[in-house]
């Protein structure tokens, strides 16, 4: 029960991070007739565009934080992205103030280490082999004891910057640099993981709700230099497979606790399924449930957290998506997106085009959506249409 978003009783959620998928986060929340207030760390940002309210503030920063949240006083408060000072969101959520799904778990999810040390060593999860070091020297002897290929990745960090595969002693110096240059903050703590040999990758889409645990059905994805490129849904696993997956995705998420939707990566192999990492938000490779499910993950998340119930998912169609990114050599403002004709002459084909102001090699800039009668023709279709997408620059 609340009042209108221009009323002295709205019901009001403050986003932390205000890229693609906290823009589809507002709109569902709009729906519901929510206030909605974009908080990022540069102007413009997605979901800037579409919240009654925007904030650009260093959201690493515990005081320019700790201020803008005791200034809106939001009734929720809901992490988009890592790279957030967590401490005062423990700190507001000991007063008082609700943090999404919890403010342990977005302080454990933060950094790789803490989610990484409740999975494998609270929860006992299997994950891949790790070290974590704080020095060139220590990197050397870690990657040594776990052997090669191994992965490295800064601690804080997302969409694969600053992670390296290592393929021998020889490249452990240039991997060791990337993940200075590519983590968030000013850390100099990596972790080393030995390389599991997956069959194939998914996100188990997980919903804490009022309703109890709700999974959706898996969606498969591809991973381009530790960023996603593909999704789809549903991706084919065997029933036991299925069952591990669950298992592991029900463990980690109880343990994180609060309601809202998560969504933990697993790796499937031919020895079991092995725990990756986990987000406790709407997840990138999910943005394809925006054409197959009767809810979106967005829609999932924004009606666990205002605590509505959630009874069943249904997949309406299997579908796809694929990713338009900035192209390597140009980094700028003065850039169209063109082909978005083209792309929609495509059967029950969507795209999403974030309107990020500022387009770099890499940048995840669209997105196209694609259903269709099996999972491999809308795989085909999705990249098809994302493949007519173009970045075009002028002057
Ligand atoms: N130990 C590993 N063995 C094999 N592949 C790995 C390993 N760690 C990461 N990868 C590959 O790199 C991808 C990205 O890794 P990870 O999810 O840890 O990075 P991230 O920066 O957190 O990405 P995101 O924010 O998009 O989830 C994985 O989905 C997988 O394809
Ligand atoms: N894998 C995490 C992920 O996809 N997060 C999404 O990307 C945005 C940052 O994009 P940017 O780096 O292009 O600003 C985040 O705000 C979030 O929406
Ligand atoms: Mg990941």
């Amino acid at each position: 029960m609340w009042g209108a978003p221009a009323s002295r009783s709205p019901k009001t959620i403050m986003l932390l991070g205000s890229g693609e998928l906290g823009k589809e986060v507002v709109i569902e929340a709009q729906r519901l007739g929510v206030r909605t207030i974009a908080v990022d760390r540069y102007e413009h940002a997605p979901a800037m565009g579409v919240a009654h309210e925007a904030h650009v503030i260093d959201m690493l920063d515990p005081e320019a934080l700790k201020s803008l949240i005791l200034q809106v006083k939001p009734d929720l408060i809901v992490p988009e992205v890592e790279a957030i000072a967590t401490q005062v969101l423990v700190e507001l959520e000991s007063e008082g103030f609700t943090v999404i799904p919890t403010a342990t778990a977005a302080r454990l999810t933060m950094d790789r280490e803490g989610i990484r040390r409740l999975a494998a060593e609270k929860l006992g999860l299997p994950t891949a082999g790790y070290r974590f070091a704080d020095s060139l020297e220590e990197l050397k002897s870690a990657a040594e004891e776990l052997g090669f290929p191994c992965v490295i990745k800064p601690l804080m960090s997302s969409s694969g910057k600053g992670q390296s595969v290592c393929r021998s002693q020889e490249d452990v110096q240039v991997c060791w640099r990337m993940a200075m240059e590519g983590g968030r903050a000013k850390n100099t703590r990596v972790i080393v993981e030995s390389f599991v040999p997956f069959t194939s990758e998914i996100t188990m889409l997980t919903v804490r709700s009022v309703s109890g645990t709700v999974f959706c059905p898996p969606v498969g994805h591809i991973q381009r230099d530790g960023d996603y490129v593909e999704s789809w849904q549903p991706h084919f696993m065997s029933e036991e497979q299925l069952r591990e997956a669950q298992d592991i995705a029900r463990k980690i998420t109880d343990a994180l606790g609060g309601y809202g939707l998560f969504g933990v990566e697993l790796f499937i192999t031919p020895d079991g399924v092995v725990f990756s990492e986990v987000s406790p938000r709407p997840h990138d490779t999910g943005m394809v449930t925006m054409v197959t499910q009767d809810l979106s993950e967005f829609a999932l998340h924004v009606r666990a957290i205002l605590g509505f119930p959630i009874p069943s998912v249904e997949l309406l169609t299997p579908g796809a998506s694929a990713t338009l990114k900035g192209g390597e050599g140009r980094e700028g403002e003065n850039f169209r997106i063109a082909g978005i004709g083209e792309a929609l002459s495509l059967p029950r084909t969507q795209v999403r085009i974030f309107g990020k102001p500022l387009c770099k090699p890499g940048r995840r800039m669209a997105v196209a959506l694609s259903a269709a009668e099996d999972v491999e023709t809308a795989r085909s279709r999705a990249k098809e249409a994302a493949n007519l997408l173009k970045v075009v620059w002028f002057n």
